[in-house]
């Protein structure tokens, strides 16, 4: 990988479980950034900082990247990562605690863009705090919208209370009007929806 500093983050996920995001959907989620010229920008699920990277590496200079984890080790070593990378305490804000907590205590309408790639289960949850958080034109992606397996529900395999939620959250989107939404098949699948 070219980057030095975002090859640490995916030998850091590797050797702690944190599973970053593969890097075509790192790519492309640095384009969305770019693209949306995303300011303020909001991620559940800072895990080793691997997705925060190509967020920053998306986002202007000037942008700031709000970070939340439930795991301290995890955000710890993505703190050290960020400052190497040349975005210190001025670009990213790193907040401890599980984001059922930390979400509802951000500002309203605050956000470019918000990212979830945390617990699926939570994933309609999530819809509703970006809604809330993001700015009219604003991008929700989450993360992991084509993981699960192939085999469709049924006798022989009783239904994945994850897989259920993401299917779910998808069936959401869809049905919001206020929301333009695209399925892009890069490594396990990015949702992007624009608030309108
Ligand atoms: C798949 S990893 C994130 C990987 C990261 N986005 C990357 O690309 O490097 C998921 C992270 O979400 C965190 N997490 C899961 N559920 C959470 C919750 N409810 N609140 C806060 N963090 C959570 C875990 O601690 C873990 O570090």
């Amino acid at each position: 990988m070219e980057d030095p500093v975002i090859a640490e983050a995916y030998e850091a996920g590797a050797r702690t479980g944190a599973t970053p995001m593969d890097t075509t959907a790192g790519a492309a989620l640095r384009f969305l950034a770019a693209a949306t010229r995303a300011r303020s920008v909001v991620e559940v699920g800072t895990g080793c900082g691997a997705s925060g990277l190509w967020l920053l590496r998306g986002m202007p200079p000037e942008g700031i990247l709000t970070t939340v984890d439930a795991n301290g080790a995890h955000q710890e070593f993505a703190r050290g990562l960020f400052s190497r990378a040349g975005a210190g305490a001025g670009r990213a804000r790193l907040i401890r605690g599980s984001a059922h907590e930390v979400l509802p205590r951000l500002t309203d309408g605050g956000y470019d863009l918000v990212l979830i790639d945390a617990d699926a289960l939570s994933y309609p949850f999530y819809l509703d705090e970006a809604r809330r958080l993001l700015r009219p034109n604003g991008l929700v992606v989450f993360h992991n919208a084509m993981a699960g397996s192939p085999e469709p529900d049924g006798p022989l395999r009783a239904p994945d209370p994850g897989e259920t939620a993401v299917r779910e959250v998808i069936r959401m989107v869809r049905e919001d009007e206020s929301l333009i939404a695209l399925l892009l098949p890069v490594g396990s699948g990015l949702l992007a929806a624009i608030r309108s």
